[in-house]
Parts: structure tokens; C-alpha cells; sequence
């Protein structure tokens, strides 16, 4: 397949040849073989996005997402590659565990990453003897599915992973700093004074520090303070931030009640603003959703009932390429915010990126195609998002290794399950 005349991040115009699972060329005025030509003129081309962090639910909490549907609603939104979390039931916290999730994730129409959690009664020995993403998230607090562990294990977690050359991704909160006050409040914004900034800022100093005198890399989760960012890259540590902290902040709760509830909760604007400038800067390495989907009756009780979490990927992508076509963000630092840096960080190094030789994992966008985000028109299990109403820019299709598996105006937009686990995919 020939894609003509398509612009890349850079700006450039290039034509694309796909053979087989790769990107066979990159260049100006290929000439067409025998083989499908798709015009792009006007049209931009990016990788895929490589979220690391979303949780699928699948074994335990299928009501909420299954590995179909969640898939399927990552592909929609430019997503070719996912990692799934550890807190599903069981938890993923041994080898038998993953190989039951790896059951599941046959029905992935995207490739994934599966990770391995860290709990009290973990077997270290069967989980690393299989093909894990990464450690994590390792829950330094309790969040969904109450995995939070003490520093104890943490340290132990650490040197585990240093042994087996993975890196931990950090759920980075000290419940021993929550706000006990708020308790006596029940409005949705009791939540964000409960665990205030400082839980975070605190855990991802001492996460770090930890890790430091250790000598191992560490993958901070889901960073809300620009503190948190800050303390992350003064460690030379990496971070991620979702797009709900980069978007949206505590003055939206009114509206949004405990459909605004996650962990780290939302913050204050002021807060809010640091954090984006952060992104735009580079000092932010990467965009992850943290997609993690709950029913409406599940979230549609009181404050202090209501699971966390809100669902976010097939909409991150769209809501990021607003961002660049209104130029408040390059599409070059989408990106590498979406795909490159993932993938160096992740050490995937035949993806996150238009080149010759990687894996033809793309996305192809229509800049003049801004629709409203609406949660009935998505393709998650989840039947409500925090976006709804906003602008967002969603790709025309979807290509996973070379083979297109979502197509917006196609009469059937998906594909058979093809997803392989890029941790066994030859690299
Ligand atoms: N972020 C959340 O509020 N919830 C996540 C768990 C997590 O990432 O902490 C979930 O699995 O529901
Ligand atoms: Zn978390
Ligand atoms: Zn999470």
C-alpha cells in the first residue's frame, strides 16, 4: 500500500509504502508498484499512540470493559497500542494470573502490554517468568481494587524488578497525608481536598528517593502537580500525565459530580495550568489515559461510595489533536508525548514513529474533521465521559502492523482481533 502525499508531524510531505507489518519506505514521489494507493493530500499521517496505562477489567470486572470493547474503542481513537493494569480480580500478581489475562486478551483488535502488580502475597519468582510490559502500577495508596502496599514491599518491588530488568510504574499517593477533614463533607469536590497535592508531591519524593539510592529507573503514573512533575525529573525519573489533569480541573465538579472523581483527583485550575505548560514544555514525558471505566450506576452514588476512575481512550488522541490544529500544542510534541517517547521510554524500538523499518502502526487524521465528543457515539462499554461536548479531532482510520483495523465510514469500522503482546512480538 502507497500513502501519497500525507504530512507528517514535522510538516513535511512525504509518501508511505506499508509491506507486510512495516513501514517499507518513506519518500518523495514513490512510485506506485502493484499495490493499493491511497491519497492523503491534506491529510496528516502520525504513529499510533502507545498508552501505557489503561485498565481493560478483564478477568474480574467485564461489566465495566472487556478486552473487545476496549480495544475497539482504542482504535477508534488513534490508540495502536495498550498496556493493562494489574488491579483486576485476581490481580495480576503471579503467573498464573497473567496467563489467564493473556486468555482475554485474544479478543485485543490493537497490540498491548500486560503488567505485573506487586501485593502482599505476589510470587516474584512465576510473574517475571513471564513476558511482563513493566512492574506496575504499584499502588503506594489504596485505589481501585485496594492493592496500595507498604514501603517495605516497595523496596523489595524495586530490587525484584532491578533483577529482571524491568521497569516499575508507580502509583505515587501517602494516604497518611490525606485531608481527614473533608470526611465530613459529601460534594464531589470533597474528594480533591482529601487527597491533596501534597500526598501526591510527598509520595513521588520519597518513590523516587527510594529508588535513587537503589540505582533503578522508576515510571511515575498519573503525575496532577506540576511539584510532582518537578520531583519526578529532578530524580531523572520519567512521568506521565492523563488527559483529565491536563484538561479538566476541581471547577468542573459542579457539573460533573462524581462522574469527576479519580485518583489523583482533579485540582485547582492554577494547578492545572502548571501541569499543561509542563507538557507543552517537554518536561512532561508522556500522555497516558489511565482509562479506567465504571458503570453510571456504579458512579452515581454518594462521594464517599463511588469507585474512582473515568475512561479516556479513545478520546485522548482526538482531544490532543485539537490542541496542535489550534496550534497550542506542535503536532511534533504530540507526538512524541503520544508515541515516541512511550516507546523509547518502554524500550519498543520499532515503534513510535513514521520511519523506515518501524512497524507500520498509524493513524491517519482529517485536520478539517473536528466533531463533538459525544459519549453515545464511542465505542467503550463505558456509556458516559468527562469530555462530553468538547472538540475533538478523531482519526479516519487505524493501522496496527500493516493491516487497517478500524476504518470510520466503513460499513463494518472493525477488524478480527489481531493485538499481540509486544513484549513477545519480535522487536
Ligand atoms: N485512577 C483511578 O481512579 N482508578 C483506577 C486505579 C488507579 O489507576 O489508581 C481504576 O482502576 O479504577
Ligand atoms: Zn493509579
Ligand atoms: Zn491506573
Amino acid at each position: 500500500m502507497l500513502i501519497r502525499n500525507a504530512t507528517l508531524a514535522e510538516g513535511d510531505t512525504r509518501d508511505v509504502r506499508v509491506s507486510g507489518e512495516r513501514i517499507a519506505a518513506v519518500g518523495d514521489g514513490l512510485d506506485a508498484d502493484d499495490e493499493r494507493v491511497l491519497d492523503a493530500t491534506g491529510k496528516r499521517l502520525l504513529p499510533g499512540m502507545i498508552d501505557v496505562h489503561v485498565h481493560f477489567r478483564q478477568p474480574g470486572f467485564g461489566h465495566k470493559e472487556t478486552w473487545e470493547t476496549g480495544t475497539k474503542s482504542a482504535a477508534a481513537g488513534g490508540v495502536t497500542t495498550v498496556v493493562d493494569q494489574p488491579n483486576t480480580e485476581p490481580p495480576t500478581v503471579d503467573g498464573a494470573a497473567v496467563d489467564e489475562k493473556l486468555g482475554y486478551a485474544e479478543q485485543a483488535h490493537i497490540d498491548f502490554g500486560i503488567n505485573g502488580g506487586v501485593t502482599a502475597d505476589w510470587e516474584p519468582a512465576t510473574l517475571f517468568d513471564r513476558p511482563l510490559f513493566a512492574l506496575g502500577e504499584v499502588f503506594l495508596a489504596d485505589s481501585t481494587g485496594e492493592m496500595g502496599i507498604d514501603t517495605s514491599l516497595y523496596a523489595e518491588a524495586l530490587e525484584q524488578a532491578r533483577e529482571h530488568d524491568v521497569t516499575v510504574t508507580v502509583h505515587a499517593e501517602d494516604e497518611t497525608l490525606f485531608n481527614e477533614s473533608a470526611r465530613e463533607r459529601d460534594d464531589a469536590d470533597a474528594w480533591s481536598a482529601y487527597r491533596r497535592p501534597q500526598a501526591e508531591q510527598e509520595a513521588v519524593r520519597r518513590a523516587c528517593e527510594l529508588a535513587t539510592e537503589r540505582d533503578i529507573q522508576i515510571h511515575v503514573a498519573h503525575t496532577s502537580t506540576p511539584e510532582g512533575i518537578d520531583i519526578a525529573a529532578e530524580h531523572g525519573m520519567t512521568c506521565e500525565v492523563t488527559p483529565h489533569h491536563l484538561f479538566l480541573s476541581r471547577e468542573y465538579l459542579s457539573e460533573l459530580g462524581t462522574h469527576g472523581v479519580m485518583n489523583p483527583p482533579l485540582r485547582r485550575d492554577t494547578l492545572r495550568s502548571r501541569v499543561y505548560e509542563r507538557v507543552a514544555d517537554g518536561t512532561v514525558d508522556m500522555i497516558a489515559t489511565d482509562h479506567a471505566p465504571h458503570t453510571a450506576e456504579e458512579k452515581d452514588v454518594g462521594v464517599w461510595d463511588a469507585p474512582s476512575g473515568v475512561p479516556g481512550v479513545e478520546t485522548v488522541l482526538p482531544l490532543l489533536l485539537v490542541e496542535a490544529e489550534r496550534g497550542r500544542l506542535s503536532y511534533e510534541r504530540v507526538r512524541d508525548l503520544t508515541a515516541a517517547t512511550p516507546a523509547d521510554v518502554f524500550d519498543l524500538p520499532d515503534r513510535g514513529r513514521v520511519r523506515e523499518g518501524n512497524y507500520a502502526d498509524l493513524v491517519l487524521v482529517d485536520p478539517d474533521a473536528v466533531t463533538e465528543i459525544r459519549a453515545d457515539a464511542l465505542h467503550t462499554n463505558c456509556p458516559w465521559t468527562p469530555f462530553e461536548g468538547w472538540d475533538g479531532l478523531f482519526p479516519e482510520w487505524t493501522m496496527v502492523r500493516g493491516e487497517q483495523v478500524f476504518e470510520r465510514d466503513a460499513d463494518e469500522p472493525f477488524g478480527d482481533p489481531r493485538g499481540q503482546n509486544v513484549r513477545t512480538t519480535e522487536e
